[in-house]
């Protein structure tokens, strides 16, 4: 034991060992004590959730090895609050741990994914309570409230004298030592800093605790029990004759009661729970101080039965793209947890969902591999995927403002994120087409569904246009969008960068074809007339000769040279074949460190364009020919191979 120890507790024993956290978990601390502190709250919901998880891991280990309950099988939390020595005290007949437990499980952080969050925080970050309270930062925030926690355990099986207490005072270190522990599992003890023993503040208020657990943990199904308090009337001594009347007292009794209703949430009848009821319950299970934006909650009866309670959450996580992002979904057969993350549950693009599935087909002993293969697992799947996309078209469709609100912004926090379904779950394509909003030609906002679009075409458009580009400005600037401008025809244009990607699998909606505008040639069937085709026609006969020039002028840049007739004010473009890569999404996968193959646009020509009349008489051929195609590849959003060579042309140019 190090003698540098102060801590009166740890200096009672003389066989603790000193252990110094992983840093992580120093830098967590530090964060929870100093953001958390105006949800102080919120340790009663993390510890009693850690107690209650105990216990279900403990009823499912005893699933193989009912000797584990050691006769006591009857689970529950306890909460013993200490006015005198000033402590509050979680106990639990769980799983328990043994002494390497405690050290790997209270002095790391196990998850990679809170790791990588943690270094990424900026300085303003890291006072905000929401971003920190978002990842869950269990067991630590006892620190809030507490100087010093101390745990005692015992691990289910083990001999009693196989016990660990670990105590820390939350700074650096904590220390561990071996003790006897008659009971099966675990009780934290939280030393109260002056300032959590008095006032609105005050957690030594059983009442403030009691109100705690119906606020945050009344879901939790085993019984959560606190000892009774009896009101005892004073009774007057013999012979005392005044009139002082006689008072009473609440006291407290040896005996627990249980204070929470202890019927899982997802259980009840749906008409018997109330919104902050659900809240409530998302908050417990998402980590999240938001009130969810919405949630479905159903039993679904037929080849497989299970219960689905399932949340969108108001707020995107800060690893929504992270490759490894939890998924929120935990799972239960029958009541008894099985486990949490469980990703097999959902499609990859509806990852950010938290809820629970309780199921009662599956065998209890269910593993990933297993929910893997299972067609059970594959219709429960199915089933709440659709069900979420039901629960999003109906605020989408909504004529309530309030739903409508709440679908906006579903849509700026995970509309991207839908998308990829369109790639990922062919059987639920077409409703996944009719929640996507974009912003268009005619109309900025992001809130045009391709429904909306169809209503708007004119008549005798036989394609919904699309255009897609690296932002807003891109696109409205694009030279692909001049002849649409020109005919008053409105074009989506679309600014994410999944859209590309996206809409490769996306080929119609409703029996409307959809056209990538800057890709293949431009058909605007009955929008254009005889007039306009006759005359393109007759520019392009005139314009062949500076077209073979130019084809030579380019060598292998260009797959083609061709005469436009989608531009207006813009002297050139560049397009691609239907089926191949744009410029942009070209760029973007280079980004990525992909492999791209080397795909040529075709270069068009505007054929009014006086820089291309200019052409023809041009003594400086070459270098205008590749000037112009560098230009329409900047104009698309591409990038140069040769900037320098680029400006040294445009320059000589200018000096003419
Ligand atoms: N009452 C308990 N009984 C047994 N083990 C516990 C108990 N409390 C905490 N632990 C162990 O300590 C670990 C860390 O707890 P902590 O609350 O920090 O994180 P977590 O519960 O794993 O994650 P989260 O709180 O984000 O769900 C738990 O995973 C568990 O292994």
């Amino acid at each position: 034991m190090s003698d540098t120890q102060t801590d009166n507790q740890q200096n009672d024993s003389q066989n603790a060992t000193q252990h110094v956290f992983e840093a992580e978990v120093a830098q967590l601390l530090n964060l929870v004590t100093h953001s958390l502190y105006s949800n102080s709250d919120i340790f009663v919901r993390e510890l009693v959730s850690n107690a209650s998880d105990a216990c279900d891991k403990l009823r499912f280990e005893a699933t193989s090895d009912d000797s584990l309950y050691e006769e006591d099988g009857e689970l529950k939390v306890r909460i013993d609050v200490d006015t005198d020595a000033k402590t509050i005290t979680f106990i639990d007949n769980g799983i328990g741990m043994s002494e390497a437990d405690a050290i790997e499980n209270l002095g790391t952080i196990a998850k990679s994914g809170t790791k990588a969050f943690l270094e990424q925080l900026s300085e303003s970050q890291k006072q905000d309570g929401q971003l920190i309270g978002q990842f869950g930062v269990g067991f630590y925030s006892g620190f809030i409230v507490a100087d010093t926690i101390s745990v005692e355990s015992r691990k289910a099986g083990e001999p009693a004298d196989q016990g660990v207490r670990w105590i820390s005072d939350g700074t650096g270190k904590f220390t561990t030592e071996t003790i006897t522990k008659d009971s099966r599992g675990t009780s934290i003890t939280l030393h109260l800093k002056e300032e959590y023993t008095e006032g609105e503040d005050n957690y030594l208020d059983r009442n403030k605790i009691k109100s705690l657990v119906n606020k945050y943990s009344d879901h939790i199904s085993l019984p959560i029990q606190m000892r009774k308090e009896v009101w005892q009337e004073d009774v007057k001594e013999e012979g005392d004759d005044s009139d002082t009347p006689v008072g009473g007292q609440m006291v407290v009794t040896d005996e627990w009661e249980t204070i929470n209703k202890a019927s899982a949430l997802w259980t009840r009848s749906s008409s018997e729970i109330e919104d902050e009821e659900y809240t409530e319950f998302y908050k417990n299970i998402s980590y999240d101080f938001q009130d969810p934006l919405a949630w479905t909650h159903n039993r679904v009866e037929g080849r497989v039965q299970y219960t689905q309670l399932l949340y969108i959450p108001a707020k995107a996580p800060f690893d929504l793209y992270a490759r490894e992002q939890q998924h929120g979904l935990k799972l239960y057969v029958k009541r008894v947890f099985i486990m949490d993350d469980a990703e097999q549950l959902l499609p990859m693009y509806l990852r950010f969902v938290k809820g629970v599935i309780d199921s009662a087909d599956l065998p209890l002993n269910v593993s990933r591999e297993i929910l893997q293969e299972s067609r059970d697992v594959k219709s429960i799947r199915d089933g709440n995927a659709r069900r979420v996309l039901t629960l999003l078209a109906s605020l989408a469709n909504s004529e309530d403002a309030d739903k409508q609100e709440k679908f906006k912004q579903f849509y700026s926090e995970f509309g991207d994120v839908i998308k990829e379904g369109l790639g990922e779950d062919m059987t639920n394509q077409a409703r996944i087409a009719k929640l996507l909003r974009y912003a268009t030609s005619t109309h900025e906002g992001l809130e045009t569904g391709f429904e909306d679009y169809k209503a708007r075409m004119k008549d005798g458009q036989k394609a919904i246009y699309y255009l897609t580009a690296e932002n807003l400005a891109a696109a409205k600037n694009s030279p692909q969008l001049e002849l649409f401008k020109k005919k008053g025809i409105e074009v989506i244009l679309m600014t994410s960068r999944v859209d590309e990607w996206a809409m490769n699998f996306l080929h119609e909606f409703e029996g409307t074809p959809l056209q990538n505008i800057a890709k293949g040639a431009v058909d605007l069937g009955d929008l254009q007339d005889e007039a306009e085709k006759e005359e393109a026609k007759k520019a392009e006969e005139n314009l062949k000769p500076v077209v073979d020039k130019l084809k030579t002028a380019l060598g292998d840049r260009a797959k083609d040279v061709q005469v436009s007739t989608r531009l207006v004010d813009s002297p050139a473009c560049l397009v691609v074949g239907e089926g191949e890569l744009t410029p942009q999404m070209v760029q973007m996968l280079k980004q990525m460190g992909q492999e791209v193959p080397d795909i040529k646009p075709t270069l068009e020509v505007n054929p009014n364009h006086p820089l291309i009349q200019k052409l023809e008489t041009s003594e400086q051929f070459d270098d205008l020919a590749q000037v112009i195609f560098d230009q329409a590849l900047l104009a698309d959003g591409g990038q140069l191979d040769d900037p320098a060579a680029y400006l040294k042309r445009v320059n000589e140019l200018l000096l003419k």
